[in-house]
């Protein structure tokens, strides 16, 4: 089944999101296979950002991340990455529609509340930087049956 990885940052953390944001993809149908409450270290968010190292805004992404623990998901699907993609709106909360995560609760593209990765190429990626295979669990929603058909 199709994986992703999620991680609510620490603006969703501090102001109390992270009931509501897990609530959201739970009722949607989808499965929580991992999570963990973590401070990320330096290298970790080096490696999950490495694309952006470059970029000017960079060093505030940075110290934005690390300012506080964040809440590292893995979330399993039919097509999760595409659905967790459309739930969480426009990277730049301006542009992201009413009932998406970053429509309802965020203001500025620096204060974002959520990653989602943008591909089960870059999902498969993302997990691996942030959990270890015996992190993700395996199992049985009992509702499965009225999600597939
Ligand atoms: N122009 C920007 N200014 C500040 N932060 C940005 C900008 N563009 C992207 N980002 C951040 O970089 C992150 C890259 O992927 P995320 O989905 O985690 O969300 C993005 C934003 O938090």
């Amino acid at each position: 089944m199709d994986q992703t990885f999620l991680m609510i940052k620490p603006d969703g953390v501090q102001r109390g999101l992270v009931g509501e944001i897990v609530a959201r993809f739970e009722k949607k149908g989808l499965k929580l296979v991992a999570a963990k409450f973590e401070s990320l270290p330096e290298e970790r968010v080096m490696e999950h950002y490495s694309e952006h190292k470059d970029k000017p805004f960079f060093p505030g992404l940075k110290s934005y991340i690390m300012s506080g623990p964040c809440f590292l998901m893995v979330w399993e699907g039919k097509n999760v990455v595409s659905i967790t993609r459309q739930m969480i709106g426009a990277t730049n909360p301006a542009e992201a529609l009413p009932g998406t995560i970053r429509g309802d609760f965020a203001l500025e593209i620096g204060m974002n509340v959520i990653h989602g990765s943008d591909s089960d190429e870059t999902a498969k990626r993302e997990i691996a930087i942030h959990f270890k295979k015996e992190e993700i669990t395996s199992y049985e929603r009992v509702d499965e049956k009225y999600l597939y058909e």
